[in-house]
């Protein structure tokens, strides 16, 4: 699956500078990061959907169309498949398995926990004012 998402990602690279009219990728390349992250979250939303639906087909579909997005958000944040490679690695060396880190300060050999100011902030995603574009 890495080779294929490898692929995918490169392919996504190399429309950045493509014309918008005519792609997808170079349209959101254009448009930024917020509408990047929005088409990611409804792609997301759309997977849950389907799952709680009990439609496995449209869950396999969704989910390739997820993994397009999330790519394209990887390259506009210059990270690569190969960092989140790296950091489930760093997961399953430490945990047996690449899944996300326990919460729990019971699990986890102590850190420094992190202070209000560097949890992430909340930014708004582009409205839903305008209809989908293709
Ligand atoms: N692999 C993909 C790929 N997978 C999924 N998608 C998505 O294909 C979906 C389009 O199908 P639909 O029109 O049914 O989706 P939609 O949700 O109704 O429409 P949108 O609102 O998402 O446009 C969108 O969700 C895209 O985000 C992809 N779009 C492009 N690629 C590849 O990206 C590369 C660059 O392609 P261009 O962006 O066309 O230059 C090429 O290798 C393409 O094959």
């Amino acid at each position: 699956m890495s080779d294929s998402l490898e692929r995918l990602y490169l392919a996504v690279l190399a429309a950045r500078d493509l014309d918008p009219e005519t792609s997808r990728t170079a349209r959101l390349y254009q448009r930024g990061p917020s509408k990047m992250a929005k088409k990611l979250a409804e792609e997301a939303i759309e997977v849950a959907i389907d799952a709680v639906n009990g439609d496995s087909q449209a869950v396999i579909r969704e989910s390739a169309d997820l993994l397009y997005n999330l790519t394209v958000l990887w390259a506009s944040a210059g990270v690569r498949p190969e960092d989140v490679w790296r950091e489930m690695s760093r997961r399953e060396d430490m945990l047996g398995i690449a899944e996300k880190l326990p919460k729990s300060p019971m699990k986890l050999p102590k850190v420094a926990s992190p202070s209000i100011s560097s949890r992430r902030p909340i930014v708004a995603l582009e409205g839903r004012a305008a209809r989908k574009r293709h």
